[in-house]
């Protein structure tokens, strides 16, 4: 297992030990005592898969409180994966890190709690699974504008597909600080 850091002090980029042979491969997706050592939850409590076609855009999202660190990857065809650092105070607030997830990579991105994150689906379709260090919290969770002038992110698409709730996203200035987490050192 390879793991890098990214552009926000957290955010993990993870290359699985990939086990090939004649039948195909294996390798383990989350093992809790080694991704413990890299420092992430050692109790992940909710394992979520989604499905989406091309230029279909889900994001930017958080829950606070509640927050929830999140293990991404990619089943099937590609994404470009965002992660925004939110926490009020970080030195680092406002700033995103970003990664390109594939069936084919196998890469794995691991975002802490306290982070807004969201994916745009760059193949035919994709199949995204990920697994939450909190349980989905309905009421607790917040839609940040996926074209926020202020995060300036280079999407690969720039007419997404959008849900309802992500058109009526708020820019991150418009959020009240006590909807968002506070950064703890
Ligand atoms: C996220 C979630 C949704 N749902 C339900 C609520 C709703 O009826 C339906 C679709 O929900 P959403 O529109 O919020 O799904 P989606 O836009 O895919 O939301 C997800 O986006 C990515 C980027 C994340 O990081 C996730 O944490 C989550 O916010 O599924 C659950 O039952 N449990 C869950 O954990």
């Amino acid at each position: 297992m390879h793991t890098t850091e990214t552009t926000l002090p957290g955010v993990r980029l993870i290359e699985p030990t990939v086990f090939g042979d004649e039948r195909g491969f294996f390798l383990e997706t989350w093992h809790q005592a080694r991704y413990a050592e890299l420092g992430l939850p050692e109790c992940f409590v909710q394992d979520n898969l989604s499905y989406s076609r091309r230029g279909v855009l889900r994001g930017l999202h958080f829950q606070h409180p509640h927050d929830q660190g999140k293990l991404i990857y990619v089943l099937q065809g590609e994404v470009f994966d965002v992660a925004v650092d939110i926490r009020v105070g970080s030195p680092s607030f406002g700033r995103t890190a970003v990664a390109v997830l594939s069936a084919d990579n196998r890469r794995q991105f691991y975002i802490p709690p306290g982070f807004a994150h969201g994916y745009c689906v760059t193949s035919e379709s994709a199949l995204v699974a990920y697994k939450c260090s909190e349980f989905y919290a309905p009421g607790t969770e917040a839609s940040l504008l996926w074209n926020d002038p202020d995060l300036a992110i280079d999407w690969p698409e720039r007419a997404p597909e959008l849900s309802a709730k992500d058109r009526a996203a708020l820019p991150l200035h418009a959020f009240p600080r006590e909807r968002l987490p506070v950064y703890v050192g």
